[in-house]
């Protein structure tokens, strides 16, 4: 068996108190083996923590990684006019390897940010789960259905290839994969084939993931065409449910938060995304307030624009004060809640806390900086003061993805190049 010791450090423990504690982690099973007094316990290899604080891998609950190509293509947008005429005319263009390339920068992005896991919707999703693979991370994936403007045999297949692909590669990479069935949003996608397709998920034992309630542009349209709120649709269809989450949930009224609530359905909360593209303040307390689980996502880089969750921690408990108009809202412990445990119970994974038989799949901050100090209350730090460049290691099961800000899984510098070149060729292919 063996044993690495992440020594030296302070931990955060699943009730956010933080002790001075060493962390065993059998990797061969990639669990937390024991979590013990400082210097009791032994391993074949260490990991140094002084100075620092081990805390649980974040969890990033709805992106869209292979979007690193297009960071800072087109800003400065509203979401209807965003996707239709800047995202998708290059979407068009891209292919397996462009995704290949983008989301291998994106996880060199998220491995270096502390983030183990994360929920991807997007396409060419071999290319995703490879570069998944490769990179030691968790991952739940699956293919974005849009029917929109399609012919409907194409429609057809875009919502039938979603469900293959989350069969085919669910369990993939040592079971680090899991899928999702996904509709891109309940207005890109025809009512005929949700009522078709979301039964068939259901039967499958399939969690579904989409967008939902992301703009108030989007809500009109579905209350004018179905009579009713967005989220009662969604109900009406089958799509809500213990394994389903929304990405937004930002115009969500008191009925839809009862709603969510009574199918204990998620929600993947983006505030970066949301004040961006200026598609209103989710309220994320009254969420939680009603017992709904709550992730935290980045969204893609091209509405964020980076994949840190280090600022979106930031992002969330500024904007759920302000939408709450009270500055004891979304606390830093409930935002550190959502960014970890949250995030995995939505996902389905046993990560997101530092426990014994937990998956090992952490990060050790570097407390020893400027503006980390002085060390009143860490949870405060991880939330307000910290960033992903604080980062010193990052384990997901039980394997060290990086070391003292080396990246294992790739070579950094390869990776970065080659996203480059195909961010700019793809570019150039879709303007030209
Ligand atoms: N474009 C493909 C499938 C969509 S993949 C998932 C899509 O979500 C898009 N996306 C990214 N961020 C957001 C968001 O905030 N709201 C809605 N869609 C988004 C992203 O650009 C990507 O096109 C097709 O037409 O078949
Ligand atoms: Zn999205």
């Amino acid at each position: 068996m063996s044993e690495l010791l992440v020594s030296g450090g302070r931990v955060l423990r699943p009730d956010l108190t933080v002790e001075r504690a060493d962390v065993l982690v059998d990797q061969d099973s990639g669990d937390v083996a024991a979590v013990g007094e400082p210097g009791a316990l032994s391993g074949d290899d260490e990991l140094d923590a002084s100075e620092g604080l081990v805390v649980p891998g974040l969890v990033n609950a709805h992106t869209h990684v292979a979007m690193t190509l297009l960071r800072g293509y087109a800003d400065d947008k509203p979401l209807d006019a965003w996707l239709q005429e800047d995202i998708w005319p290059v979407e068009a263009e891209l292919t397996p390897k462009d995704v290949r390339a983008g989301a291998e920068l994106g996880l060199v992005e998220m491995i270096k940010s502390g983030t183990t896991a994360l929920s991807d919707m997007y396409f060419h999703v071999d290319e995703i789960a490879g570069a998944v693979e490769q990179a030691g991370l968790r991952a739940v994936l699956g293919h974005t259905a849009v029917t929109v403007g399609k012919d409907e045999a194409d429609a057809r297949e875009d919502v039938q290839q979603s469900l293959d692909v989350a069969e085919r590669l669910d369990g993939a990479a040592d079971g680090r994969i899991r899928t999702t069935f996904q509709p891109h949003s309940l207005t890109t996608v025809g009512e005929e084939l949700l009522r078709e397709f979301v039964p068939a998920a259901n039967d499958a034992g399939r969690p579904i993931h989409l967008h939902a309630n992301e703009t108030s542009d989007e809500v009109g349209p579905i209350v004018d065409e179905h009579g009713k709120r967005p989220l009662e649709y969604a109900d009406d269809l089958g799509v809500l449910g213990p394994d389903t989450w929304i990405a937004h949930g930002v115009h969500v009224d008191e009925r839809e938060i009862e709603l969510l609530a009574d199918t204990d359905t998620g929600v993947a909360h983006c505030p970066a995304s949301n004040m961006k593209l200026a598609s209103g303040m989710a309220p994320v307390q009254e969420l939680l307030d009603a017992g709904v689980t709550v992730g935290l996502g980045t969204d893609g880089a091209a509405s964020n624009n980076d994949l840190s969750m280090f600022d979106e921690m930031r992002d969330a408990a500024m904007i759920g004060k302000l939408a709450a108009e009270d500055a004891s809202a979304m606390a830093a412990a409930s935002v550190v809640e959502i960014a970890t445990a949250g995030g995995a119970e939505l996902l389905g994974f046993d990560s997101g806390r530092i426990e014994a038989g937990a998956n090992a799949d952490l990060a050790v901050v570097d407390l020893d900086q400027p503006h980390l100090t002085p060390a009143h209350d860490l949870v405060s730090h991880l939330v307000y003061a910290a960033s992903g460049s604080d980062v010193r290691h990052t384990v997901c099961d039980g394997t060290v993805l990086m070391r003292d800000r080396d990246v294992k899984p790739f070579d950094e510098a390869t990776v970065v190049e080659r996203a480059d070149e195909h961010a700019t060729a793809l570019v150039g292919r879709a303007t030209e």
